[in-house]
């Protein structure tokens, strides 16, 4: 029977990938149902007065699906896609992906269902202020620290920040990462998303045989991630045929120039319509004919409807949650080497924990310790996954997943948490 996507949705996608892990680790039904239920979840209502006197009420939420390894850490996104379920996907991604890479981290996430592009700063800063002001109570550096992710940045952070501080009395830089540096921001941690999804590129086209120096490369998304993926991916001689973002998508075969579309990005506020390039259909970057194929945007992407067309060897997640349950059943039948989201994006959490540590030490760090550390810390991942792989006969995801299951588990025996 050809898998479908009928029940498509990211958390049930997670939840399929937890039970997955579950029964090969063999461990009791309760514990399953423990970890596949978030620890704690506030939904909030963020009322906002607009610019031009109206109100308007937006739903946001923050969602920590576990502690048992340290406080919960993961992303705030501003998307009108954004609801409970996707964000308790995405917290119980962050939990795996924390505990994949060693970080003393469980996993949360927050979203407010808001179009930020409809938005003036000075609403955005209100909205953001608000927000903060509701998750207060269940957020601070030793209980849960967001970072930014889809529609947020390091601006976002600082506001966070200061509406946490202003609240407590004094400044405390450890209650959010991804904050400029002069409010105490790593070096390397606004590249070190798109830096840890290079790296593994790299990883794996060496592990496939792929040479860097005249591969070819397709990326959805020029954002925070896509954007420094092209840019890191082109440096190692990787030629981006395509990128795409929501309003177009544009291909070069001799491979885009990736500074001059990002000229014309900053410009324009979008890559369509670049001169040095063909316009394609945005629906067509996932299917090109490229050596490595960089989902960076949203979940659900590669689906059991375009699986079958992937064209690429190599898909490394930079996006959470871009391929479905359906379209990973299609794609473990062929040759494609899928490279998860936990596993592929885990650099921006990486430098997130190490803009923690400094943080806690109050003291900074160079950009050589930071970049070699996340890559010290990525490679080591990366072995552990291809040998659980090879030794137990699973895909990269299967893998990955178990072996952050595994320590979640051994974290919450060792703590007693449950009879
Ligand atoms: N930022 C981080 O540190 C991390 C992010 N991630 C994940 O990476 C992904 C991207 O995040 P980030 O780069 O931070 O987000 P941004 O908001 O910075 O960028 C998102 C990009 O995706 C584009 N986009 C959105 N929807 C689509 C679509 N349907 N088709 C094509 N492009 C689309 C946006 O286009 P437009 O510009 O036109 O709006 C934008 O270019 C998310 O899944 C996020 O969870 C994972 C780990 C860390
Ligand atoms: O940097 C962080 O804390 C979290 C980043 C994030 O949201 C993610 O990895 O999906």
């Amino acid at each position: 029977m050809t898998p479908t996507d009928t029940n498509h949705g990211p958390l049930v996608d997670a939840k399929a990938q937890l039970a997955e892990a579950v029964a090969h680790l063999g461990c009791e039904a309760g514990v399953h149902r423990m970890l596949a239920t978030s620890r704690r979840e506030m939904a909030v209502s963020v009322p906002l007065r607009r610019d031009d006197g109206s109100t308007a009420v937006y739903e946001g939420f923050r969602v920590q699906h576990n502690f048992s390894r340290g406080p919960a850490k993961g992303g705030l996104r501003f998307s009108t896609a954004v609801d409970l379920d996707e964000v308790r996907a995405l917290a119980m991604w962050m939990t795996w992906k924390c505990a994949l890479v060693n970080l003393p981290y469980g996993g949360a996430k927050g979203g407010v269902a808001i179009e930020p592009r409809d938005h003036s700063q000075a609403e955005l800063e209100r909205v953001t202020r608000r927000y903060t002001s509701e998750i207060l109570p269940i957020i601070g550096p030793e209980i849960d620290i967001p970072a930014p992710d889809v529609g947020t940045d390091e601006q976002t952070m600082a506001w966070i920040m200061d509406t946490y501080s202003a609240s407590v009395g004094h400044t405390v830089p450890g209650v959010v990462t991804g904050k400029p540096i002069s409010l105490g921001g790593s070096l390397g941690r606004a590249t070190a998303t798109s830096r840890g999804v290079a790296h593994i590129a790299l990883m794996a086209m060496s592990l496939r045989g792929i040479d860097p120096e005249g591969a070819t490369a397709a990326i959805q998304g020029f954002g925070k991630v896509g954007r420094g993926a092209a840019r890191f991916l082109a440096d190692a001689g990787v030629r981006v045929q395509a990128i795409s973002d929501v309003d177009g998508a544009v291909w070069s075969d001799e491979g885009l120039d990736v500074q001059r579309l990002g000229a014309h990005a900053d410009e324009t506020g979008s890559v369509a319509d670049f001169d040095g390039a063909e316009q394609i259909d945005p629906a067509s970057l996932v299917t090109l004919d490229v050596d490595v194929l960089v989902p960076a945007a949203v979940e659900g992407v590669i689906t059991a409807a375009n699986a079958d067309r992937v064209r690429a060897s190599i898909i490394v997640e930079g996006a959470n949650g871009p391929t479905t349950a359906g379209a990973d059943a299609i794609l473990a039948e062929t040759d494609v080497l899928i490279v998860p989201d936990i596993l592929a994006n885990a650099g921006g959490v990486i430098v997130s924990y190490f803009e923690w540590a400094q943080a806690n030490q109050a003291y900074q760090w160079t950009e050589r310790q930071v970049k070699d550390r996340l890559e010290e810390r990525l490679t080591r991942a990366w072995h552990d996954v291809v040998e659980y792989s090879g030794v137990h006969h699973m895909s990269y995801r299967q893998a990955a997943t178990a072996l952050a299951v595994r320590r979640v588990i051994e974290a919450h025996e060792l703590r007693g948490l449950y009879p």
